[in-house]
């Protein structure tokens, strides 16, 4: 278990830069993760690519390559997805309460949460795909049904579950 800052980062800076001193994320040719700290103006959006089907193709390519399938029933893939999320969770242990946009984490510890959201997401994905749930239109079905339950005339500026109110 990490207790700061510091020790959170430990073995991920040794997989950011590369031996040869290449940032990894030059090397593959992505951008960086979380870019945009607190402070700035503009509102975070995520890049349009990778779509959620694209992410599924590249982690099924990823196990097909090792001979992975095996494992990658649901109930594993479950586990590994709950794993992960206790990963998201230690980096923000004991911080207490975190502002939007992160001020005061480093780039390295932007880094490493970026790779930790991105496990959970990857075992998300695979693990709808093997459930033979599609993803993102059970997602926009989820988000409809969320704005039924919460008119936003109703619950205007009120954390309250649905179950809560009256009529
Ligand atoms: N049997 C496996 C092992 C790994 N992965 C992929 C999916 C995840 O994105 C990532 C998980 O790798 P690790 O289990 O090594 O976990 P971490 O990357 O979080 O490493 P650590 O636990 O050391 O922080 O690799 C996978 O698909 N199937």
């Amino acid at each position: 278990m990490s207790t700061n800052g510091d020790a959170v980062n430990g073995h991920k800076d040794d997989l950011s830069t590369l031996s040869n001193g290449v940032a990894l994320t030059d090397r593959l040719r992505v951008r960086p993760t979380l870019t945009n700290g607190a402070g700035g103006d503009e509102k975070f959006t995520f890049s349009k690519e990778p779509t959620l089907e694209e992410v599924r193709r590249l982690q099924a390519e990823f196990t097909d390559e090792r001979d992975w399938n095996q494992f990658h029933q649901p109930r594993n893939l479950l586990l590994a997805l709950v794993g992960e999320v206790g990963e998201v969770s230690e980096l923000f242990q004991w911080r207490g309460e975190v502002a939007e946009g992160l001020p005061g984490w480093t780039d390295s510890e932007r880094e490493h949460l970026g790779q930790e959201l991105s496990d959970v997401l990857i075992y998300l994905v695979e693990l709808a795909e093997k459930c033979h749930v599609d993803l993102p239109q059970a997602v926009l079905r989820k988000m409809a049904l969320n704005r039924l339950k919460y008119p936003a005339s109703k619950v205007q500026g009120s954390s309250k579950k649905y179950t809560e109110y009256k009529d």
